[in-house]
């Protein structure tokens, strides 16, 4: 478990002074992946830097299993930093080493014999799938194999939190997938607290429990992925929906978003929309996807535009969520978007 209590960073001091960090708080449990998103310039990365103590914060805390990093001098904070590991963007290999010597330099570091760093070096690159490759330099591997000889490497010294920092920045899709269900995995088997920085939206409903949007350097948006893609409020939840393309909305229709968990909502919810409704409901794009094991439902639909407010009331009576269409998904400008909380509200 890692907790960050009032967390700044501030860089330069008087007029040049910059706060990158802003009174960031949260807390990321054992067995639990948080995504950390947000736009270019943002802080991630000054986050993940003062997280793992690479930077020291300007105020507030760091506490990993009850003992607060920030408090701690030089010494005992070199001790106390190998409870958190951290995969680099491009996994950062030295070059000259192969993957096994990669991986053993934190065990070499902390002056462990020859036979036990073999056998754990052994025991990590198998973990991440790569025991065949334990020879090969890092030019010789793949970017997913590097990014998993990085995560090799992290786990090394059996840390608590894993620090994932952009680590699938310019992957290809498949190594991206393994990635990330090496990372649910780890989570799983080691009890691993995990903060994955991202900027990549699509990764973060594949991989996380919780996520948080920090802006102008401080947390804008947190919370359980599952409530989150199903609030209609929630900037954050709409940015984590997939939105694949959805056929124009013909003039005096109205293109509707609707979001379902198919655990609470009736399979047959769009006939019996149809049916109380006494239409006939085009679907116009459709996507669903599995959020911690339980699959989410996202389809535009096209309804009358004078019967949105019958179609909301209806669908908040199966526990349907009612957004507007992404407004660039519309041929022809029918309506003005839903804006207001009360017109979305179901
Ligand atoms: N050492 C520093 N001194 C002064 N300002 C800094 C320093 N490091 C970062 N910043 C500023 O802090 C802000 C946040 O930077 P950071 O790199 O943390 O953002 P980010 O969200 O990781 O962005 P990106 O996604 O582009 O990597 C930026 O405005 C940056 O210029």
């Amino acid at each position: 478990m890692i907790e960050l209590v009032n967390l700044t960073k501030t860089f330069g001091s008087g007029k040049t002074a910059t706060t990158v960090l802003d009174d960031i708080s949260f807390t990321v449990d054992a067995r639990e992946i948080l995504a950390v998103v947000g736009p270019s310039g943002a802080g991630k990365s000054t986050l993940a830097r003062c997280l793992n103590l690479l930077e020291r914060p300007t105020s507030g805390q760091v506490i990993v299993g009850g003992e607060d990093l920030t408090a701690m001098g030089a010494a005992r904070l070199r001790d106390a930093r190998r409870r958190i590991g951290t995969v680099f963007q491009s996994a950062s290999l030295l070059s000259r080493r192969t993957a096994a010597e990669n991986v053993a330099l934190p065990l070499e570091y902390l002056g462990a014999t020859k036979a036990s760093t073999r056998a754990r070096v052994g025991e990590l690159l198998d973990r991440v799938g790569l025991l065949d490759k334990a020879g090969h330099y890092p030019h010789q591997l793949s970017g997913g194999q590097r990014q998993r000889v990085g995560i090799a490497r992290a786990l090394a010294l059996t840390p608590s939190v894993l620090l994932s920092d952009e680590a699938t920045s310019g992957l290809d899709p498949d190594s991206t997938e393994t990635y990330l269900r090496l990372l649910t995995e780890l989570r799983d088997d080691l009890r691993l607290a995990v903060v994955f920085i991202t900027h990549e939206m699509d990764t973060v409903v594949r991989v996380a429990d919780t996520v948080g949007r920090i802006d102008g350097g401080r947390i804008v948006e947190h919370g359980a992925i599952t409530d989150l893609v199903l609030d209609p409020h929630s900037s954050l939840g709409r940015a984590l929906r997939p939105r694949g393309p959805a056929a124009g909305v013909g003039r005096g229709h109205t293109g509707l978003t609707v979001v379902y968990n198919s655990a609470t909502v009736p399979a047959d919810w769009l006939t019996r929309l149809g049916t109380r409704l006494g239409l006939s409901i085009p679907v116009l794009g459709a996507n669903v996807q599995t959020v911690d094991g339980v699959p989410f439902g996202d389809f535009t639909v096209s309804v009358p535009s004078d019967r949105v407010p019958a179609f909301i009331s209806a669908a908040g009576e199966l526990s349907l969520t009612v957004d507007p269409a992404p407004p660039a998904q519309s041929a022809a400008p029918a309506r003005e978007p839903l804006t207001t909380r009360d017109e979305v509200t179901v």
